[in-house]
């Protein structure tokens, strides 16, 4: 396999709040058309990366580069959070579900586009008049959602009221809406939280899809280890801020460090399996 290119460049990236140092000088690559696990204790660190690449939070010091397929290189840790989302296409799901619950699944999906329809509508009253503009924006809005939604075998969910779904749905729904704003690279804040273990199986597949077929780069923080260990291509291990290990699967999970910062000194069992959630 040929070495892919490297996506995201994280570089020296401190994150402080006041005297507790979350992030603490972490370096990392995430390569293009990969899927790139992030793991470690709670605390760790992982959300507070997440963060600082989609521009919720400044970094303290450090940088994060973009090599943007068709915009070139952008830095990440100069954009406001909307301008990573619309510019960079760098988009997340949270760790708690953030859809609207009383709209359709697509509406939600529609929703999520608003950068694209805002635009279309020159921000000013074109879209409430719809004007040619706006209603092929629209449209086309509609068809994106449409077909993310099929390929995520949702469609048929289409007009239920999204908080109505049983909870593995309304993560799979997420992920969809995240994948209508197309993303460069989709980050993935424990998607697997709350599934049962069909439900974690058919995460695996729906991510091999994505990465394998579909080419787009997932960045995967993760506790449970039946789906990191499984996917991933290369997973970083991060213990109080700091990156403690990183390699293949089978590399990290017999790592001693990674197997001491999850079970404690003096244990030796293998982090597998959902063991070190
Ligand atoms: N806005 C904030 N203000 C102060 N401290 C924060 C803030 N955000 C995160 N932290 C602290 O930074 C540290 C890292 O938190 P973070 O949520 O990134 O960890 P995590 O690895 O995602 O944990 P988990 O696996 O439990 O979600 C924690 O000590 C947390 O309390």
């Amino acid at each position: 396999m040929n070495t892919p290119a490297t996506l995201l460049s994280v570089r020296n990236l401190t994150m402080r709040f006041g005297g507790l140092t979350a992030i603490d000088d972490l370096s990392l690559e995430v390569p293009a058309g990969r899927i790139t696990g992030i793991i470690g204790p709670n605390g760790a660190g992982k959300t507070t990366l997440f963060n600082c690449l989609t521009g919720f939070y400044k970094p303290t010091t450090g940088t994060l580069r973009l090599a943007h397929p068709t915009r070139g290189e952008m830095r990440l840790e100069a954009l406001p959070s909307h301008r990573v989302a619309r510019d960079a296409q760098v988009v997340r799901t949270f760790q708690n579900i953030r859809l609207f619950p009383k709209m359709t699944v697509l509406e939600n999906l529609i929703v999520a586009q608003h950068n694209v329809l805002q635009r279309a509508s020159k921000f000013s009253i074109a879209g409430l008049f719809k004007l040619p503009g706006y209603r092929q924006a629209e449209q086309q809005a509609i068809e994106r959602a449409a077909m993310w939604l099929a390929r995520l075998k949702l469609t048929h969910l289409a007009d239920d009221a999204a908080g109505d779904l049983p909870y593995g749905i309304q993560r799979r729904i997420e992920i969809a809406r995240a994948l209508c704003v197309d993303p460069v690279l989709l980050c993935l804040d424990e998607p697997a939280a709350g599934l049962n273990p069909r439900e974690s199986a058919e995460l695996n597949e729906l991510l091999l899809y994505l990465c394998g077929e579909m080419g787009i780069a997932i960045l995967l923080i993760e506790h449970d280890m039946s789906v990191v260990m499984n996917v991933s291509d290369h997973i970083g291990v991060i213990s109080y801020g700091r990156k403690i290990a990183e390699g293949t699967p089978a590399q990290v999970k017999h790592d001693p460090q990674v197997i001491k910062a999850y079970l404690g000194e003096d244990e030796e069992e293998e982090v597998t399996g959902g063991a070190a959630a």
